[in-house]
């Protein structure tokens, strides 16, 4: 198996292709290919971390390769991890650029990509998408290639979130509860709490142990409390006081902190990059692992699930082949709201965002 890493001088690139040696995800014969643009510092950076990662791991290092054209990129499985990023500005701490503006700036990048995949790959490659909006690049890629075998990892990253969260409110270990958060990465975020499952524990345990965390709030509750939230935690960072707004992000529930921790992160200056990397080598080694597995992640639907058609995280299965079908998990009316109102909102901005 072949894996290239498009953005591969960047600081998720990076991470992805130290995590994919160490997990040892490669054999010794097979390429792990770094993809920069020839007309950046990745043109010449890529051979002196190719050198830092041999250094580092000689005796585990597969092959490894770079690619300056997206014409070269040849791979089973290719990660989108270039383009623009949010980052924060540390005098008005205001998410620069937003999560939205981001999309016409990645626009042509994806573009020409997903063109290059289309005219000189094999066909079977499967594409796991990092970049964001991730919804629309999913879309993106989607509309040239088999859409079968694109998939976003926005959602599954937002469901570790939610699952380490609800664990650590709960004190058990992330590995013990099962949770799934679909929707939109970003504000259209649907934390699917009837889906949450904590081994060891009955229903009734679990129930009792949601209602805890919870208190009474339901799921249409769920926007206006992330944007009080979000609200309270801008004006003590802007105030300067970083480690005050990290102990009120510990007090806000759960299924809150998903949303709040990647901002209050880049607030603080520093960047989601390890967790991101983490999410997506662990998606990379479910979708090869061979076995059917039900993941959340961001998919272009044709109605698959809940009659939507646009790009959103919802429950799949993948393969090896991809992903096969839209998982037909069932929800509490007040999820299916939120998730039909997050698919017209991130619908709407894919039509916006591609006539531009
Ligand atoms: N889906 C998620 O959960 C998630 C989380 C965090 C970040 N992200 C996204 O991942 C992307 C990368 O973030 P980052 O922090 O690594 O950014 P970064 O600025 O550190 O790296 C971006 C890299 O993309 C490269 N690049 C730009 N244009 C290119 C091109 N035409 N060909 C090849 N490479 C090119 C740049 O040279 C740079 O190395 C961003 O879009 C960011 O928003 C996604």
């Amino acid at each position: 198996m072949d894996i290239a890493i498009i953005g591969a001088n960047g600081s998720i690139g990076r991470q992805i292709a130290i995590r994919i040696i160490m997990e040892r995800l490669l054999g010794a014969t097979d390429r792990l290919q770094l993809v920069g643009r020839r007309d950046g510092r990745s043109a010449a950076a890529l051979y002196g971390f190719c050198q830092d990662l041999k250094d580092a791991f000689s005796e585990n290092c597969p092959l490894l390769d770079v690619a300056l054209e997206p014409e070269d990129v040849v791979a089973d499985i290719v990660i989108m991890a270039a383009g623009a990023t949010i980052h924060s500005d540390q005098d008005t701490k205001a998410a620069m650029p937003s999560r939205d503006d981001l999309a016409i700036v990645n626009r042509a990048l994806a573009i020409r990509y997903a063109d290059a995949l289309c005219r000189y790959g094999h066909g079977h490659e499967i594409v796991v998408v990092v970049t964001n909006p991730v919804e629309f690049l999913v879309d993106i890629f989607s509309a040239r290639y088999d859409r079968k075998r694109v998939i976003g990892i926005g959602a599954y990253q937002d469901s570790l979130r939610f699952r380490r969260e609800v664990a650590r409110s709960i004190n058990v270990s992330r590995q013990a509860v099962r949770a799934m958060a679909i929707g939109e990465h970003g504000d259209g975020l649907v934390p699917l709490w009837s889906s949450v499952i904590v081994q060891g524990f009955s229903d009734s345990e679990t129930r009792r142990a949601i209602h805890a965390v919870r208190g009474g709030r339901v799921s249409t509750d769920y926007p206006g409390s992330v944007g009080a939230a979000r609200a309270q935690v801008i004006q003590i960072v802007r105030e300067g006081r970083i480690r005050e707004a990290f102990a009120l992000f510990d007090t806000l529930a759960p299924d809150v902190r998903v949303v709040i921790g990647p901002f209050l992160t880049l607030f603080s200056g520093a960047k989601t990059d390890v967790a991101t990397a983490n999410a997506t080598v662990d998606l990379v080694c479910t979708i090869v692992g061979g076995r059917d597995s039900v993941v959340a992640a961001q998919v272009q639907l044709r109605g698959e699930f809940e009659g939507v058609h646009t790009s959103i995280g919802v429950p799949i299965i993948v393969n090896t082949k991809g992903w096969e079908s839209a998982y037909p998990l069932s929800m509490t009316d007040g999820e299916r709201q939120l998730f039909l109102a997050a698919a017209v909102r991130v619908q709407e901005k894919i039509q916006t965002w591609t006539r531009i």
